[in-house]
């Protein structure tokens, strides 16, 4: 069996990272390659350049955004704080999001990712802490959020009416959007017939069919192929240099260069 999960945790820990974060960020490269079907050193290359990567990303998660002018703030996190019964699952979390910038939520499974961005949506009161957001959200869940006998069309038309589009100008909007990622619906196709990558991808449009000034991502490329992922980050910059907030659940840590704010939801206060 490859040491590379070992060696790369080793040198985590030599570049100053606790121990017990080392070992989680290894578990969780090493899953993520699991999940992609290969192994870490292909997925990632050596295992102390992708650590000494990784390390300049976390400490340095702000250089994106010197390339250009950040709009103004579309989500602002003050001590928020969340608990299930007696259960702390973060607290005290800061995060301030403007337009033209994208955060990415990290941290271990069950950390309370999903939770922080239910949060920020307005889905989920927290116990603690103040969030301002701007009035037009796009919410995109992990999963679910679509209708099994409904077709994508039907989908954008509903979405749309929602948000008070006239049914033609939805689905030209949907059709226009599902094509940035490479996907063209088919006409009378039930969503239960679709794959779920391209189910993902009706997620995705359906979160931007309204234009909105900020977009909340929970991990939204989950059983895309390798084109479609790419397509996404793709879309993620296009936004972003469009002037609108993006907040992005991932496990993916070789993509926080795309990012300017990490919250890395294991290492914050009370969650642990
Ligand atoms: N409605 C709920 N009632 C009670 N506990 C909950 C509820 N929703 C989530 N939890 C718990 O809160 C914790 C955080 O869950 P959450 O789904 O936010 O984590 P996550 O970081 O997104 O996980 P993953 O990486 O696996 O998607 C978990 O322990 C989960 O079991």
């Amino acid at each position: 069996m490859s040491d590379w999960p070992a060696r790369f945790e080793e040198e985590l820990v030599r570049l100053g990272l606790q121990p017990a974060r080392a070992r989680r960020l290894s578990a969780e490269t090493a899953e993520q390659a699991g999940e992609h079907g290969t192994d870490p050193d292909r997925l990632f290359g050596p295992a102390h350049l992708y650590a000494r990567h990784l390390v300049t990303e976390l400490r340095a998660p702000a250089l994106v955004s010197e390339r250009h002018v950040s709009g103004p703030v579309m989500l602002r996190l003050a001590g928020v704080g969340k608990r299930y019964r007696r259960r702390t699952v973060f607290s005290g979390v800061d995060l301030t999001v403007r337009g033209g910038e994208v955060a990415a939520i990290v941290g271990a499974n069950g950390c309370g990712k999903s939770t922080l961005l239910r949060v920020c949506a307005g889905l989920i009161r927290p116990d603690a802490g103040t969030v301002h957001r701007t009035r037009r959200v796009g919410f995109v869940p992990q999963d679910g959020g679509t209708a099994s006998w409904l077709t994508a069309d039907e989908h954008f038309t509903l979405f749309g009416a929602a948000a008070g589009m006239v049914p033609r100008k939805a689905r030209s909007t949907g059709t226009h959007l599902a094509a940035r990622l490479a996907w063209r619906p088919a006409p009378g196709q039930p969503v239960q017939q679709l794959s779920g990558g391209t189910r993902q991808k009706l997620n995705l449009v359906l979160g931007e069919l309204h234009g909105p000034d900020l977009l909340l991502l929970d991990e939204p490329y989950q059983g895309f192929d390798q084109g479609s992922y790419l397509d996404f980050w793709q879309q993620v910059r296009a936004w972003r240099e469009a002037g609108r907030a993006v907040v992005v659940v991932t496990h993916l840590l070789h993509e926080l260069q795309n990012v300017d704010h990490v919250l890395d939801l294991g290492a914050a206060g009370g969650n642990r």
